[in-house]
């Protein structure tokens, strides 16, 4: 059977679906009209009948949707409900931030181990997870499962690290550095720059300031 493609502005709102739902699990809450779930979210109850009809609808006339069950299934087309081993590259800032944070556990995401190539932060220990020598990623990645890595690395350092990521077998790249990685098709990279989104920010502030001087 032809699969039906789903298109990129769905897959974008299935996290924050995920997120509504788990927070209604949270509280106990047991079924949800599309109606309900669209005040909360502030999207129209049609698109949310729309966008999980994508899915097969999960839904029942007169009944809502069934939280937990909408919740696993969105968690299962997301992916959530598989382990992923990831490896942190480059242990400065934002590195380590990543590596403290507790709650991508949660969700099925372990870091695993931390790579750097300054030798003053190769051995330290963030969380009780090493900081290795950015000498022993090869080898770390043929000997282990390893599903993801994050690049935390400067802007310059991380085309090169990511080729080699890639030949080495790495088929997922966070980049939070704020530069195009160019791979081959079947790696998959997931963009988190984040001074784009504060210049988005400041294009709404700029243009709500310029509405009110009219
Ligand atoms: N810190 C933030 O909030 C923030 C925000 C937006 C974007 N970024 C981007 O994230 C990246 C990291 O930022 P940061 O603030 O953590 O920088 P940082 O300088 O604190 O850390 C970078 C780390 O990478 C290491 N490194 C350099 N070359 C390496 C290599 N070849 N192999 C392994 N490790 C190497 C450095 O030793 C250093 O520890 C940068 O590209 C930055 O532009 C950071």
């Amino acid at each position: 059977m032809h699969k039906k493609q789903i298109s990129k502005a769905v897959i974008n709102r299935l996290p924050r679906y995920y997120r509504y739902l788990g927070d209604l699990l949270e509280k106990d809450v047991v079924r949800i009209s599309s109606k309900e779930l669209s005040d909360k979210m502030k999207v129209t109850a049609s698109q949310i009948r729309q966008d999980l009809n994508n899915f097969g609808g999960f839904g029942q006339q007169g009944y809502g949707y069934n939280v937990e069950y909408l919740h696993t299934e969105i968690g299962k087309i997301l992916g959530l409900d598989k382990k992923y081993n990831i490896i942190i590259i480059g242990a400065g800032n934002l590195g380590q931030a990543l590596a403290n944070y507790v709650d991508f556990e949660r969700r099925g995401f372990y870091v695993k181990a931390i790579f750097d190539i300054n030798p003053r932060l190769v051995g330290l220990s963030i969380r009780g997870i090493e900081i290795k020598n950015i000498d022993e990623l090869k080898e770390y990645i043929t000997m282990n499962q390893v599903d993801i890595a994050a690049l935390t690395v400067p802007k310059a350092k991380a085309p090169q690290l990511a080729a080699d990521l890639a030949k080495w077998g790495i088929k997922g790249i966070w980049n939070f550095a704020p530069t195009d990685l160019h791979l081959a098709e079947d790696i998959i990279v997931e963009n988190v720059h984040l001074a784009e989104s504060l210049m988005k920010l400041s294009y709404k502030l700029s243009e709500k300031n310029k509405a009110n001087d009219k």
